[in-house]
């Protein structure tokens, strides 16, 4: 790496006549908005007068007033644009634009993600690219895909599409001589900078205001508040003394091993263990202790409180129903959670009308001590609990008030347990004047360096928190949280069960909401198992908790009346993928006419994860087929090769559910494809019938192998001659409706 010094000045991109760049995304869960994000960063620094926002905040008048439009999106459902680009998207199809050439000074590129294992790859990025050259604009940089299927995600192809547009600006709009780009080693001016109103002196009080501003009426009544509900709120009440708090910090956190430790100064690379090759994601798919993770002592942290949040659209919802859905001693620790929504009467229809197909949405937020520890570490604790006044905040960024505190919005609004994104990490290079770690930051984010980026970021699932505890001279001032750190977005779940609307609801309209979570634990070379935010957060939710949720119908709506729920149903599941499609069969069975179904459900043993497998049998028409892959599998290599029979289970339950299902084992067979394969005729027979198909759980092989076994029973059965029109049959939605829904 060359010289890395000098960091930390602010500069200001110049105002160029006639050089201006928006940059607009369509994402559900966020990873074109950060794309979006990275590559708006880049364009201020050629001085481009810069804007990034989702597609639905422009009009098609706005767009074509920018020199150049970048536009970044996912795809979302089966090949559909994500929510925030569908009032965009609806403009840009509309008729009356046919053949006017509207958008001939237009000038875009556009940068797509999607996930190969989905039939309709990256299909939003190529409908858009369509229309909008069909609307006459011209494309100024060549299109990119990236697939979620490759080795490093999207960057594998991103990262190189990126370096080149970059070259190609540069090229293609040359600077006036006066000017040259940003370097890297200079910031650019904070987007959402707060301001601190007043600051915590050595006595633990407030004193006096910060800038010479004196206390407006909104300030005063917020440090009103704080004093009366000190003793209430732990957020209000805060620890004074440092000292105290870093002594807590310690005792409740034991050294974290780390794979980059500081010794004297240096860092050093732990060597990782060998745990052989990672899983795609590093998601932990066997019991934790086949990867020698160490294990932390049952520690409960204490709850984030309870403060709900204005976000849009949200009710009051309760925790009534908090469970484990896993024996303990399984692999996997999966939650049953059933909360009561006070839905209010205004969106009442709406959500009745779409039950049988509806998404929770669930904020999470941070743990005190996370919050603490973070505070400690950056040194804030004057600032954190002192009036702070918000001016801009980022787009999905909720906060309870205008004036708050840095406690409050670290709490509530930003996720500090983020695995940091190449972004984050580079900016750190500003905020440390340790000489070593700028290295070793630049290192990081150098292009070709990849792969030892994901080694420490992604691979191991390494958080911002624990990063920052091995930057320990890395200082993020206060006043740039909100441009440092990712807010906390809402995480959706298929909501588990349907018939809503056919119950009985009382005036207040209240009602019952049922997700199935798995926690999400990954293994890395890091030896502490991690969580993911939001798993963590539910983990520890007791019942009764508060908390702002949202409810909302998903994009395929498959029962909305008897002739849809008398259509025939195939519906194949993995693990927590059986959640919406017991909504659907739970919505068609309130019609009394459900169609027949077949449900080929994938799991690991009878006993342990044959979740509802107790409520099958009262549902006329529907008949399951599990696929237990663990169940048959014998110690012993030698004895492992077939079997077609299965020892006689011992939990009580599981032997109820033996007589019910009573399936043929085979050690090579024990997958939903396999079952699908083993019962062709039958879902022929299905398939001749314009039925539904719903693929839903895990994504990677298994909707690939799925979608293959169903190409193989149509060839079988002699409905198609051969796989090509297997596939070309398989997509006529005037032969079968599919639905894929997997993660
Ligand atoms: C429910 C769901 C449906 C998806 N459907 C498609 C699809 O039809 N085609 C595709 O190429 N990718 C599909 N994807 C993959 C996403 O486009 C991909 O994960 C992307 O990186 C997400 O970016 P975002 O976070 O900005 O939304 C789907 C992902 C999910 C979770």
């Amino acid at each position: 790496m060359g010289d890395v010094g000098g960091f930390g000045r602010v500069v200001q991109p110049a105002a160029v006549e006639g050089r201006s760049m928006a940059v607009l995304y369509g994402s559900e869960t966020g990873l074109a908005e950060d794309i979006a994000g990275e590559l708006g960063k880049t364009t201020e620094r050629l001085h481009f007068q810069t804007t990034v926002d989702e597609m639905d905040s422009f009009k098609l008048a706005d767009i074509v007033r920018s020199s150049l439009v970048v536009f970044v999106t996912s795809t979302t459902g089966q090949g559909d644009m994500p929510k925030n680009t569908l009032k965009f998207w609806k403009n840009l199809r509309r008729e009356k634009l046919n053949n006017t050439n509207c958008l001939r000074s237009l000038r875009f590129a556009i940068f797509g993600l999607g996930d190969s294992s989905y039939p309709k790859f990256n299909w939003a990025a190529r409908k858009l690219r369509a229309r909008l050259l069909q609307l006459g604009a011209t494309e100024f940089f060549r299109p990119g895909e990236g697939d979620e299927r490759h080795d490093n995600g999207i960057d594998s192809i991103y990262l190189p599409w990126y370096e080149e547009f970059k070259k190609t600006l540069l090229a293609d709009y040359p600077l006036p001589d006066s000017l040259s780009p940003i370097p890297d080693n200079a910031q650019l001016p904070p987007k959402y900078p707060v301001q601190l109103l007043s600051i915590m002196d050595g006595t633990g009080h407030f004193r006096g205001s910060v800038g010479g501003a004196s206390l407006t009426e909104d300030e005063r009544l917020f440090l009103a508040s704080k004093t009366q509900s000190a003793d209430r709120s732990h957020v209000d009440n805060p620890q004074t003394s440092p000292e105290k708090a870093r002594e807590d910090w310690l005792r409740l956190n034991p050294t974290f091993p780390a794979d980059f430790v500081r010794r004297d100064g240096l860092f050093e690379k732990d060597s990782p263990r060998d745990f052989g090759t990672m899983d795609k994601g590093n998601q932990l798919k066997d019991h934790p202790e086949k990867y020698l993770l160490e294990r932390q002592p049952a520690h409960i942290p204490e709850c984030p409180p309870e403060d709900l949040l204005p976000i849009p659209n949200t009710c009051v919802g309760r925790l009534l129903h908090h469970a484990r859905a896993t024996p303990v001693d399984h692999w996997q620790d999966v939650r049953h959670l059933v909360f009561d929504l006070d839905i209010g009467s205004k969106t009442f229809p709406d959500i009745m009308s779409s039950s049988g197909s509806l998404t929770l949405v669930i904020w999470p937020k941070n743990y005190p001590e996370d919050v603490d520890e973070l505070i400690l570490q950056m040194g804030w604790e004057a600032e954190a609990d002192a009036p702070l006044q918000l001016k801009g905040v980022p787009r999905g960024l909720h906060a309870k008030d205008r004036v708050t505190t840095l406690r409050h919005l670290l709490t509530h609004n930003l996720d500090i347990t983020a695995v940091p994104k190449r972004t984050f990490i580079r900016e750190l290079l500003h905020f440390t004047e340790d000489e070593r770690e700028q290295e070793r930051i630049a290192e990081l984010v150098e292009p070709g360096n990849e792969q030892e980026f994901y080694d420490y970021t992604c691979r191991p699932r390494r958080t911002i928190l624990e990063l920052l505890r091995d930057f320990t001279g890395v200082k993020i001032p206060y006043s740039r949280v909100l441009d440092m750190f990712p807010v906390i977005r809402g995480r959706e779940f298929s909501v588990c069960n349907g018939g809503l609307g056919f119950n009985e609801v009382d005036q207040s309209c209240h009602v019952k909401i049922e997700i199935l979570v798995a926690l999400v634990e990954y293994k890395t070379i890091i030896r502490r198992p991690r969580q993911g935010l939001c798993s963590r957060y539910l983990k520890h939710l007791n019942a009764g908790t508060r908390l702002a949720l949202q409810l909302k119908p998903s994009s395929s709506h498959l029962v909305r009346n008897d002739v849809e729920a008398r259509r025939p149903l195939i519906a194949i599941a993995t693990g927590t993928g059986i959640a919406p499609i017991r909504a659907v069969i739970q919505e068609r069975d309130c019609y009394g006419v459900a169609g027949d179904t077949m449900l080929f459900f994938g799991a690991r043993n009878r006993s342990a994860d044959f979740h509802f497998g107790h409520e099958w049998s009262s549902y006329p028409n529907l008949r399951v087929l599990p696929a237990f892959s663990r169940d048959n599998i014998k110690p012993e290599p030698e004895t492992t090769v077939t079997s077609t029979t299965t020892p006689a289970p011992t939990d009580p339950l599981a032997a109820a559910l033996e007589t019910v299902y009573p399936v043929q084992y085979d050690a090579h067979k024990n997958y939903v494809q396999h079952l699908i394969r083993a019962h062709a005729d039958d879902v022929a027979a299905l398939m001749r019938r314009h039925p539904y198909v719903l693929i839903c759980g895990s994504n990677g092989r298994m909707p690939i192998s799925v979608r293959n076994a169903l190409l193989d029973v149509l060839v079988l059965s002699k409905m198609c001659e051969d796989k090509e029109a297997a596939e070309k049959w398989l997509s006529n939605p005037g032969n079968v409706s599919m639905w894929q829904e997997t993660w």
